[in-house]
């Protein structure tokens, strides 16, 4: 089992290379003026020109208008889009782009209807639920109440950092993470040091093998 990473709130080239550098596989960039990690259309254009291809770009954005997300589109390769607010499934779909879900989970109903409604994302992520806030709170929800079996594709995240992420696999036996303000040092500035001990925590999982023999 390989864990799928996501490393989220992306605002400077060199954190994007490196994560790309310790093997995530997924880098957010956020277009949303209320969060302080929030970039410019010319800083993500910057990021996305200086990181290695095959790092899947997911662009976040919170109730934004479709020609905003639209505009942002014509001018950033993004590869996914991931919602964070209250978009309902028709207008998440519109964009021609696998999309993420996050779903700000209470209990273990807010997951089985966003599984019933967003039936084509291409992953629900479930988050905690902060009053106030949509995302990169810092905080985690009751892994245990996550099912354990559920008909969509899924991440893991809320409050995820090298400390906890061993045990966080383990309860919800995520097989993908997202990581914002665990790995950070200030907001929107990444961590180099805590990037590398999550990716190293989480490499207990991997079934990656380097054997050379034929
Ligand atoms: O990070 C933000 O500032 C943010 C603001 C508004 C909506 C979403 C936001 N981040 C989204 C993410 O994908 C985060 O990785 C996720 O919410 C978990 O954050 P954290 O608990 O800080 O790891």
């Amino acid at each position: 089992m390989n864990i799928r990473t996501k490393i989220c709130g992306m605002t400077r080239v060199e954190d994007a290379q490196f994560a790309a550098q310790l093997g995530v596989d997924a880098i957010g960039l956020i277009f949303f003026a209320g969060s302080k990690r929030c970039v410019t259309i010319g800083q993500a254009q910057t990021i996305v020109r200086a990181i290695a291809p095959f790092v899947t770009v997911v662009g976040l954005f919170v109730n934004a208008r479709a020609d905003e997300i639209e505009d942002v589109l014509a001018k950033v390769p993004l590869d996914m889009l991931q919602f964070h607010g209250d978009e309902n499934a028709e207008f998440c779909r519109q964009f021609q782009r696998p999309y993420i879900k996050a779903v700000r989970v209470q209990n273990r109903g807010d997951i089985e209807t966003a599984a019933a409604v967003y039936t084509d994302a291409r992953a629900l992520l479930f988050d905690a639920a902060v009053s106030g806030q949509y995302g990169g709170t810092g905080q985690s929800f009751d892994w245990q109440i996550l099912p354990s079996t559920l008909v969509r594709p899924w991440v893991l995240s809320g409050g995820l950092k090298p400390e906890n992420i061993v045990s966080a696999i383990r309860q919800s036996n995520a097989l993908a993470i997202d990581v914002c303000s665990g790995v950070e040092q200030a907001p929107g500035v990444k961590d180099k040091q805590k990037m590398q001990d999550l990716m190293s925590a989480i490499s207990i999982f991997s079934t990656r093998s380097v054997d050379s023999g034929c």
